[in-house]
């Protein structure tokens, strides 16, 4: 699902993500692994206020596993417990679950001592589109299938899955949008396929994309494409490529759609290893 996001669909976006907020105990904020910031929404800290919240990593099979311990080193030390997961294979699950009992142990244990009878954690999933929000909530929802029915006071269409003996999720995530502020973040966006292709030029997010291999994977690089610099000519760079996977036109020249559309591709299906675009320490 692609979502233009207008005004009115951002407006509405908040206002259900902070309508179901009041619902549960817990925010799930789903990131990409490949982009740790690029991938979360702009305004969550606001909507979410003092919520409690775990930030999860998720398509960490994709990332960059040294950077992916960075990330969490690295959300940890801002005060946000974060665990990475696999939410495709299932991977990670018990640690989102250890995460939140932990975290609201607290309250509960206030619970207690107040005599309230102890009930299973609520959570929702929160996440910008295309982070595998559905993936996730399907994967808890085919473990546990059982899903709970409609609870008192709470509005008719949404259910909660039973993921666990002691958590029930929210079946409908909130969708928020992407940071679209600079041009940067929406190539990474693009690279890692969460904007539709139409919006983009595929030659820009190409050479966006090889640069990018440049700085940060220079060996993969070289090892995909026997080239270890992008040229300032990007035409020599396109020819090099282009003549090396044969991406010719009837003409029997190089065919520079083809060879942005293959450099694309290779970085989208990981024929460049796992990556991840945002790196820790240009943040920090
Ligand atoms: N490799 C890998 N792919 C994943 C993982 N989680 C989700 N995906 C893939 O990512 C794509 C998007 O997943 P969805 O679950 O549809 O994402 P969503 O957040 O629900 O997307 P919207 O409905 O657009 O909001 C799908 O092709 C999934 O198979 C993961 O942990 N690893």
């Amino acid at each position: 699902m692609t979502i233009q996001w207008f005004p009115g669909h951002m407006a509405k976006a908040r206002r259900e993500v902070t309508e179901n907020l009041k619902l549960v105990d817990i925010i799930f904020e789903l990131i990409d692994a490949r982009l740790p910031l690029s991938s979360r929404n702009p305004m969550l800290d606001e909507v979410v206020h003092q919520k409690t919240r775990l930030l999860i990593l998720n398509k960490m099979d994709m990332a960059d596993d040294t950077q992916t311990k960075k990330w969490i080193a690295y959300f940890e030390s801002k005060g946000h417990p974060t665990v990475a997961i696999n939410s495709l294979e299932g991977k990670g699950l018990q640690t989102v679950f250890k995460a939140s009992k932990e975290l609201l142990k607290p309250k509960w244990d206030r619970m207690k001592e107040r005599g309230i009878k102890p009930r299973a954690i609520r959570a929702m999933i929160v996440g910008i589109p295309n982070v595998g929000k559905s993936t996730l909530i399907n994967r808890f929802a085919k473990k546990n299938i059982a899903k709970t029915g409609n609870t008192p006071g709470v509005t008719k269409r949404q259910q909660w899955i039973k993921v666990e003996k002691e958590i029930e999720l929210l079946d409908t995530p909130g969708i928020l949008w992407p940071k679209f502020e600079d041009q940067e973040i929406g190539y990474k966006l693009a690279l890692t396929g969460a904007i539709k292709d139409a919006v983009i030029n595929m030659e820009d997010l190409a050479i966006y994309g090889l640069r990018f291999l440049e700085s940060h994977y220079p060996r993969r690089m070289e090892e995909r494409y026997k080239v270890t610099t992008v040229s300032e000519d990007l035409v020599e760079t396109f020819d090099h490529i282009g003549k090396l996977r044969r991406c010719y036109g009837p003409g029997g020249e190089v065919d520079y759609d083809q060879v942005a559309e293959l450099i694309v591709r290779d970085i989208r299906n990981q024929q460049l290893g796992k990556l991840t675009f945002d790196f820790v320490n240009e943040y920090e």
